[in-house]
């Protein structure tokens, strides 16, 4: 499974927020989309997604264009975990994560038993399965968020974008939210995620994308990447880049501000 975005223009109305974008994911690869507030990374997703008509270039999936694509067959390939929101209905938690399922479900669109083990395992594998019976709506953002990466888990898609997934999460959670990402990619899924995080980048991305204000792109290996003189460009601060050996060739890296 091969998923790519090839001269990608993508905006509102006759504004264009990005221009020619290009960029691809494999299966079990993990792409990290970095950049500041505002440069477009949610614009980006949504016209991947085809929420948002794109305003030049193509998206293709296996070499298919998805363009011509129905909804049923993108939610059965492609998964979305948009950053939080709020439903206007008090749903459960498993309610929520059924909800994943409505790409595989038949013609009358209930779910089967079928549908509610695979949320239930959904659930299960983030930890989560005490929050089953409460009400989306009443839990805490951070909680929210591990519902709809647990929902897009019961979508069971090839190929999963995920907009700052760790977003509102503790330490702990964003940890085992990143774990879950390797997981699933060393599963085979193909996933795409921001992160405000240069760091995360270090500790899964198979690969990175780093946006800078004029649209240009900078992709490569986090090694290659995330430096400092890079991460200065994007982001007009200065960051140092820590090593720490941990053994043999394995380095650890972090990104730590210098304040001034
Ligand atoms: N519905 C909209 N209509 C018009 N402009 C929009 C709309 N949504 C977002 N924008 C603008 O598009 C630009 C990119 O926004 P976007 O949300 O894609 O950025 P982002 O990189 O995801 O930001 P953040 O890191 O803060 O989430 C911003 O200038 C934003 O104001």
């Amino acid at each position: 499974m091969i998923f790519e975005v090839k001269n990608v223009d993508c905006g509102y109305g006759s504004t264009r927020i990005l221009r020619d974008i290009s960029l691809s994911i494999e299966s079990g690869g993990i792409l990290c989309l970095l950049g500041p507030n505002g440069v477009g990374k949610t614009t980006l997703f949504k016209s991947m997604l085809g929420f948002l008509k794109l305003k030049a270039g193509n998206v293709f999936v296996n070499g298919e264009n998805i363009d011509a694509w129905s909804i049923k067959k993108i939610a059965r390939t492609i998964g979305y975990v948009p950053q939080v929101h709020t439903p206007p209905f008090p749903f459960t938690v498993l309610d929520v994560v059924t909800m994943g399922r409505v790409a595989h479900m038949g013609l009358f669109g209930t779910p089967s038993q079928k549908d509610i083990n695979v949320a239930e395992n959904a659930l299960e594998r983030l930890g989560i399965s005490d929050f089953r019976d409460r009400i989306y709506t009443e839990i805490s953002g951070g909680e929210r968020q591990m519902v709809l990466i647990a929902r897009a888990l019961a979508q069971n898609p090839k190929i999963l974008i995920m907009d700052e997934p760790t977003a509102n999460l503790d330490f702990g959670n964003q940890i085992r939210v990143l774990t879950q990402i390797k997981a699933l990619a060393a599963d085979g899924m193909a996933i795409i995620m921001t992160s405000h995080f240069p760091d995360h980048a270090f500790l899964c991305s198979t690969e990175v994308a780093l946006l800078k204000r004029d649209s240009s792109l900078i992709v490569g290996i986090a090694e290659n990447v995330v430096t400092e003189e890079n991460l200065k460009a994007a982001y007009g601060v200065d960051i140092r880049i820590i090593r720490e050996c941990i053994g043999g060739n394995d380095w650890l890296k972090s990104c730590v501000p210098v304040l001034s």
